[in-house]
């Protein structure tokens, strides 16, 4: 099978005021079907650079990158693809329902039921009550879900969102997460940009992190915090505490930090004690382990 979208070795160089500038250096990485990816860098890093590659608005780059195994100069290679923009420029002057239908028709999509298919769509992202009002009249976070149902209703294989949570209240982004958990389950791909890692440890199966065009990781959320987290979180529960520097969440309650390797010996005691496990946490977040990675990158030899 192919993957839905495969990077090898791409780099990409831009000349400005007669400098030249590497906005990619040789990145590698693949997505599956039913698998989202998270795009995660700081400002200039190159993300969205790495998205124009893969949808051909840069066609200059050194590398291969594929989608389903079709070269992505080819056009043929997006036919399965859905983009969203950060601000998507939807036509003003348009309705919500007339952008459906339009990108229902530009897909070659004909349906029957295209008016309660679009419909279906602007419902499930809340703007069903809007789908007759002009997109000028609507406010960012509305236009960003018309967006969202708009590359929705296409069915795609593979969502390319830039942000895609970004301009929504904290129930927009509840019901987004939901909808593309969904998408997922049913075997689409995702790739996704953010800045925000809770989005990516919320959505993301696996992430890359890239920094001035290279990319410095890809991994689980999960797995790249316990890589890096010696030190653990243990809550539990026993009649004394069994460290000296345990805190008192409540009365027979504790939590305190114990060393990777100290865990076996300390759930040995509190076993002994009587007390009982309740959770064992990374004392590490993703976002510390992130400022630690770019404070690696940056020590590095250029
Ligand atoms: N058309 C261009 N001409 C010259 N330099 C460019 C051009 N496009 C991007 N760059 C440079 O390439 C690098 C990567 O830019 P890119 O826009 O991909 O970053 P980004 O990760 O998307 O940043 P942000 O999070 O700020 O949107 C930056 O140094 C940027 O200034």
């Amino acid at each position: 099978m192919s993957a839905a979208l495969e990077f090898k070795g791409v780099s990409q160089t831009f000349q400005a005021k007669g400098k030249k500038v590497v906005a990619l250096r040789g990145i590698s990485f693949s997505l599956v079907e039913g698998e989202v990816f998270g795009f995660v860098g700081p400002n200039g890093a190159g993300k969205s650079t790495t998205i124009k590659v893969m949808l051909d608005i840069i066609n200059d780059y050194q590398g291969e990158v594929t989608l389903y195994g079709v070269d992505a100069h080819r056009a043929e290679a997006r036919r399965h693809l859905a983009y969203v923009p950060e601000a998507p420029a939807l036509y003003e002057q348009f309705t919500p329902l007339e952008i459906l239908r339009m990108g229902l028709s530009m897909h070659g999509i004909k349906r029957k039921d295209a008016d309660a298919w679009c419909m279906q769509w602007l419902e499930r992202f809340s703007v069903g009550m809007n789908a007759k009002r002009r997109i000028r009249e609507l406010s960012k976070g509305n236009v960003q879900r018309v967006a969202l149902a708009h590359a929705m209703v296409v069915q795609p294989k593979l969502l390319v969102l830039d942000e895609p949570l970004s301009g929504l209240d904290p129930v927009g982004r509840k019901d987004v997460v939901d909808i593309l958990t969904e998408y997922k389950q049913q075997g689409g791909a995702i790739f996704f940009t953010s800045h925000v890692l809770h989005d990516v440890e919320r959505i993301a199966d696996r992430f890359g992190f890239i920094n001035k065009g290279e990319l410095l990781t890809v991994r689980s959320p999960r797995e790249l915090v316990a890589e890096r987290a010696d030190q653990m979180i243990v809550r539990y529960n026993a009649e004394q505490p069994i460290v000296a520097d345990a805190k008192a969440l409540r009365v027979g309650e504790y939590e305190c930090e114990v060393a990777q390797e100290a865990l076996p010996a300390f759930i040995a005691q509190l076993n002994q004690l009587g007390g009982h496990l309740l959770t064992i946490k990374p004392a590490v977040s993703l976002e510390t382990v992130f400022f630690k990675i770019l404070e690696e990158s940056a020590a590095q030899p250029a």
